[in-house]
C-alpha cells in the first residue's frame, strides 16, 4: 500500500513561494508514489487545525510548504505526535530546515528527503506554552526582528541586515538576569539568545555549534560592545566566525530564565512575550524526514 502524505501548504510564505513551489513538490512525491493529500491554508490559524485533522486522519506523514512562522504554527500540533514531519522550505529565513540539513534552495531535494523516508526526532524548546523550533531571541535581536516584520522592501534576507542598521543607530546594552539551571549570570549585554538549532534571520549562527539532538539548550550571551564592534560581529555571524570573540559567551543547559525589563523576546522570528521568559527542552519532541 504507497504512503499517504499530507502537503500542507502557505501559498504566502516567501511572498508566494510556497504557492509556487507546491505544485512541484506534489508531482515529485506522486511520481514516487506517494499518495497525496493538499491543503492550502488560509490564516496562520489553519496550519494547526490542519495538521491536527491530518494526525487524525491516519495519515503516514505530513509535510509543510512554508517558512519558520508556518512550521512554528506547526510544530504546536506536531510535536510530541510521532507523526513523521517534512519541510519544504518556501519562507524568507527557513532557519529550522537549515538546521535539520534539508537542502534551503531545492524543494524537489526536500521532497525527495520525505520519498526516502530516514527520519531523526529533534529537539523543541518550550515556553510560554509554546514549542519553539529554532531561536528566542531578547535583545538587540528582538528589536532587529520587530522591524524586519514591519518592513516590506528589501524582499530576501538583507532585510535584516537594513533594521540592524536602523536599530543600532539608537541601541543601548540592557540588564539582564538570566538563570540558567538555577545559576543566576547578572550582566549587562547587547542580547541573549537560547535555542535548540544554531541559527535564525536568515542563517545567523548565533548558537553557533548547537546540536538540534543533544537535548539542551545553547545560550549565547552578546556582552556590551560599540556599535562599531557590533556592526563588524553581525558578518561573523554568518560565517560562526564569531566564536571566540571576547564578547560571545556561549553555555548549554536545560533550562534558562531570562529577565530584563521592557524586552520583547522573539521566538522562531514571532512575537514570544515580554521577558521575564522561563525556557526548556523537549528532548526528541519532533520527528522530521533528514
Ligand atoms: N494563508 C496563510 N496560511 C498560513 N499563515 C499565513 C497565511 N497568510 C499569512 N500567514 C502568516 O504567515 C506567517 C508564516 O509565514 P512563513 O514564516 O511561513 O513565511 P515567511 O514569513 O515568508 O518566512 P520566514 O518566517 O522563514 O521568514 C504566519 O505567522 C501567519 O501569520
Amino acid at each position: 500500500m504507497s504512503r499517504r502524505i499530507a502537503l500542507v501548504v502557505n501559498p504566502t510564505s516567501g511572498r508566494g513561494l510556497g504557492a509556487r513551489v507546491a505544485p512541484q513538490v506534489r508531482a515529485r512525491l506522486e511520481s514516487a508514489g506517494l499518495t497525496v493529500d493538499e491543503y492550502a491554508t488560509t490564516c496562520a490559524e489553519d496550519v494547526g487545525r490542519i495538521a491536527a485533522a491530518v494526525i487524525a486522519s491516519g495519515a503516514d506523514a505530513v509535510a509543510l510548504v512554508g517558512g519558520d512562522g508556518t512550521i512554528h504554527l506547526g510544530a504546536q500540533v506536531l510535536a510530541m505526535s510521532g507523526m513523521p514531519f517534512g519541510v519544504i522550505p518556501a519562507g524568507t529565513g527557513n532557519d529550522f530546515a537549515r538546521g535539520i540539513g534539508v537542502p534551503l534552495k531545492d524543494p524537489l531535494g526536500a521532497a525527495d528527503l520525505i520519498v526516502k523516508g530516514d527520519t531523526r526526532a529533534v529537539d523543541l524548546a518550550m515556553a510560554n506554552d509554546r514549542y519553539i523550533t529554532t531561536v528566542v531571541a531578547g535583545g538587540f535581536d528582538s528589536l532587529v526582528n520587530k522591524r524586519a516584520n514591519e518592513m516590506s522592501w528589501p524582499k530576501g534576507n538583507s532585510r535584516y541586515t537594513v533594521a540592524t542598521l536602523a536599530e543600532l543607530r539608537t541601541f543601548n546594552p540592557l540588564s539582564y538576569v538570566v538563570t540558567v539551571d538555577g545559576e543566576a549570570i547578572e550582566t549587562d549585554a547587547m542580547l541573549v539568545a537560547v535555542g535548540t538549532g544554531p541559527t535564525y534571520g536568515g542563517g545567523l549562527q548565533i548558537c553557533a555549534g548547537a546540536e538540534i539532538d543533544d537535548g539542551l539548550l545553547d545560550i549565547t550571551i552578546i556582552k556590551p560592545v560599540s556599535r562599531l564592534t557590533l556592526l563588524q560581529l553581525f558578518p561573523k555571524l554568518s560565517k560562526g566566525t564569531h566564536v571566540g570573540h571576547p564578547a560571545v559567551h556561549a553555555l548549554r543547559g536545560s533550562t534558562v530564565r531570562l529577565e530584563s525589563a521592557g524586552v520583547t523576546a522573539y521566538a522562531d522570528g514571532e512575537i514570544l512575550g515580554p521577558l521575564p521568559v522561563d525556557i526548556g527542552i523537549a528532548p526528541g519532541a519532533l520527528t522530521v524526514f533528514a
